[in-house]
């Protein structure tokens, strides 16, 4: 019988349960109600997939903050600062690296935090150095094998594989990663022991970078890794790769050592037939099947094709279906949409729906005549979403026909641009910035549910957001920040409020996915051409303005990060989509320039997360991404100051991309990576301005003026002092007030400092 697998199932709840435990935990609640609290959910999201019908629900797949920080700690990976912490207390230590420490005259900062692969999942980076040890610290897989086995349910615990892990990690002396294999993998072959000890017949070993490009240590630390495991006693292993295809790693991958591959079919549907001609005998074959990444329905005869074609090929014992990757990356339960539009909802299919496709693909297999009808009900709601006349619009197509060279071209080059707006807009050195939101306070969250849910009326969340935005800039005032921003009151967040202004856009109510930590998003879902009904931002922005003699920047989020933050629609290129919003948002550009804002931030933090996995497609993307960005930038004045915005970003391969963006100036994030980041800017002698981030805003930490003079100091050594801005590393949405008054008063001071101590020439 061909089993249902599943490589992971979204951990925050479908009423995002962990993230209120997590934040209540923080907020001085005890450990043992939020592992309570994390138990109850495990069990609910086994109970639901073997309901479900799934034959062997993953383990280990939850956790508390970030599956990368609980690898690391398993291991103990763990960075000497925090180790007293941690030992005293091993949850504090977990939190303290995940987000900081300052309590009782201890001091730790958050170790950095990147992008998983392309998603929008952020972990956190394990920090290593030459003369790392590790030891099985932590058994947290062993103990949630065995929490499903007492509750009766058979699991197969999820390991990140031990390559991937140190390609996932850095190395803080600039030391080889892969020479600490050979003392990493005594530590996986005795975590494989406890677990085969505990019953387990089978693990998920998660090999995503098999579908990267490998170099030759790469690849021979494959070798090493898994000649290691093999001839230990464990569990069987399910290689697992995803998020692409395996490509000219299948070889090696169908090479290793292991008891069974699991494969992504969805974005590597093509590799089928190579991955049954290498696949050994005798290996179990797990097809990815549905889409992990996405929120449409299932083709299902084409996955149907697929699975018999493996059954033929190998059996229906050795095959298994599953999604392409773990399901974290959707939300939870379309059941929840009672109010999305009947004729949408009947298009889609989240994490639950998803392992119902699964069901039915594989009661397919075995009695098509009976599945028959459910596949028919499928196919006729992909052929309606296939035949909707509300999908296309001849104005959207026609203006897409009609772009132009120019129209991504700024008037002026960077320094005849420079000249006109330093002459128009006076600032002192070390200008002084902050990326846009400030803090989202549950009063403000709250008055927004209120106005969503009808108790609070229009105009009284109108006079409650434009008291909010009057104070903010009354904040900034006060503060002596140089260029202010409005404050993102409005905003739930920075893409879904742009989707909901958007035509071609539609929205959930309980959508959540996770971001990072118990921080969530609701993603927009793109299902039609995009066009722009009404202006979206002048009104706050122009309000704003009205406030106060400084220059108040505009505040937009770019196309690339409304496309790539959003569930995009999977029936023409994502570039179309991309150049759809481009327009979009350059008729907001020009509108906010006419209406007297001269200062626009058009923000692109996921520029980088969009880039392919595999570097042969990374120019195509580059150029469509690049060119849109143009193309929302490039409608105004020279005098008018494009600023833009990147976070979580390492830039050594794409600066000659950010660069080719030509925003007047960028503001990025540097300050975990002590200005490491801005290396790339430094060898590419980057013209334009910089904000290289001084202030972690991820953590409630709050860095004093020694630290961020510190920070510009470093920047200013390596950057002409000229084009230096000074600005925290991302948005203070997810801060308090006390903390981000703190941080923004020593940030104004460490620009006061460097102005006194550092001459800067200004090149005409
Ligand atoms: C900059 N980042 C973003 C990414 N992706 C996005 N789509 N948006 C981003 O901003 N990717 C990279 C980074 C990731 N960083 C973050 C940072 C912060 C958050 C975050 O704060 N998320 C919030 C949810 C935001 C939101 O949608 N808020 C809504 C709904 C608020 C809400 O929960 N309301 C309650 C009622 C009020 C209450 O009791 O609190 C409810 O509905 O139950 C809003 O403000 O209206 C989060 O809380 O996780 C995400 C990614
Ligand atoms: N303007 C946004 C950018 C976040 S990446 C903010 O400040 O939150
Ligand atoms: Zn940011």
């Amino acid at each position: 019988m061909t089993q249902i697998g599943n490589l992971g199932f979204p951990r925050i709840g479908a009423r995002r349960e962990l993230k209120r435990a997590v934040e209540a935990h923080w907020r001085g609640g005890d450990a043992a109600t939020l592992q309570a609290t994390a138990r109850e959910l495990r069990l609910r999201h086994w109970t639901l997939q073997r309901e479900a019908g799934v034959d062997l629900p993953p383990s280990n797949d939850f956790s508390l903050y970030d599956q990368v920080l609980d690898a690391a700690f398993c291991v103990d990976a763990i960075p000497g600062r925090y180790r007293a912490l941690a030992d005293a207390d091993p949850l504090a230590g977990y939190f303290a690296l995940a987000r900081g420490h300052q309590r009782d005259g201890i001091d730790l900062h958050a170790l950095e935090m990147t992008k998983w692969f392309d998603t929008n999942y952020h972990y956190i980076v394990p920090e290593l150095h030459a003369d790392q040890a590790f030891a099985l610290r932590d058994d947290k897989p062993v103990r949630e094998y065995l929490e499903a086995q007492d509750a009766g349910i058979e699991t197969r615990p999820v390991l990140i594989g031990p390559v991937t892990l140190l390609w996932l990690s850095k190395t803080t002396d600039g030391s080889d990663r892969f020479a600490l294999l050979e003392r990493l993998l005594p530590v996986y072959a005795a975590l494989l022991r406890k677990l085969h000890d505990a019953g387990a017949g089978w693990v998920q070993i998660d090999e995503p970078a098999l579908v990267l490009d490998l170099d030759d240590t790469m690849r021979a630390a494959y070798r090493r890794a898994y000649a290691a495991l093999a001839d230990i006693v464990r569990p069987k292993l399910l290689l697992a790769t995803y998020f692409g295809a395996l490509d000219d790693n299948l070889e090696l991958a169908a090479s290793l050592p292991v008891d069974g591959l699991h494969v992504d079919l969805v974005r590597g549907r093509e590799q089928l037939d190579a991955v049954l001609h290498a696949l050994p005998a005798g290996r179990t074959l797990s097809l990815g099947l549905v889409d992990g990444r996405n929120i449409w329905r299932t083709r299902l005869d084409d996955a149907l094709v697929l699975a018999r074609y493996a059954v033929e090929a190998r059996g229906a014992d050795a095959v298994q279906l599953a999604p392409s990757c773990s399901l974290l990356h959707v939300p939870v339960d379309l059941k929840q949409e009672k109010a999305l539009d009947p004729e949408l909802r009947g298009w889609l299919a989240f994490a639950t729906q998803k392992l119902d496709e699964l069901r039915l693909i594989a009661d397919a297999l075995t009695d098509a005549d009976a599945a028959e009808p459910s596949l028919a009900e499928a196919r006729a709601a992909i052929d309606a979403r296939r035949q909707s006349a509300r999908v296309h619009r001849a104005d959207v197509a026609a203006r897409l026909q009609a772009i132009r060279p120019v129209d991504a071209q700024r008037l002026s080059a960077f320094g005849t641009r420079r000249v006109a707006q330093d002459a128009l807009r006076p600032l002192p050195a070390f200008p002084t910035t902050t990326i846009g939101s400030f803090p989202q306070t549950l009063e403000v969250r709250e008055a927004r549910a209120a106005h969503k849910s009808g108790t609070l009326s229009d105009a009284d969340y109108d006079a409650f957001i434009a008291a909010e935005t009057a104070s903010c800039v009354r904040e900034q005032e006060a503060l002596g920040l140089d260029v202010l921003v409005h404050g993102e009151f409005e905003r739930n967040d920075m893409v879904e409020y742009f989707g909901e202004q958007l035509d071609g856009f539609a929205f959930t109510k309980l959508g959540w996915v996770q971001s990072y930590g118990s921080r969530c998003v609701k993603p927009p879902l793109i299902w039609g051409d995009v066009a722009r009904p009404a202006p979206m931002t002048v009104r706050w922005s122009t309000y704003a303005q009205s406030l106060t003699d400084r220059p108040m920047k505009g505040m937009l989020t770019g196309p690339v990060t409304i496309l790539q933050w959003s569930f995009v629609r999977d029936d023409q290129p994502r570039a179309a989509t991309c150049r759809q919003i481009a327009l979009a948002l350059r008729d907001e550009v020009i509108d906010l320039e006419a209406a007297g804002i001269g200062v626009i931030q058009i923000d692109e933090p996921a520029l980088r997360e969009g880039l392919p996995l595999r570097r042969a497609d990374w120019a195509a993307y580059l150029d469509w991404a690049v060119e849109s960005f143009r193309i929302s930038a490039s409608g105004v004045a020279d005098t008018t100051q494009i600023h833009t915005h990147m976070c979580y970003s390492e830039f050594n391969d794409i600066i000659e991309a950010v660069a080719a963006m030509d925003a007047d100036v960028i503001s990025i994030e540097t300050s975990r990576s002590r200005m490491e980041l801005l290396d790339a800017f430094v060898r590419f002698r980057y013209p334009n301005g910089i904000g290289p981030g001084v202030y972690d805003i991820h953590s409630p930490r709050v860095p004093d003026v020694d630290e961020m003079t510190r920070l510009l100091e470093r920047a200013a050594d390596r950057i002409p002092p000229a084009q230096l801005w000074v600005n925290p590393d991302c948005g203070l949405k997810t801060r308090g007030w006390p903390e981000t008054r703190a941080a923004l008063q020593a940030l104004v001071e460490a620009a006061r400092r460097m102005r006194a101590h550092t001459p800067v020439t200004r090149a005409a």
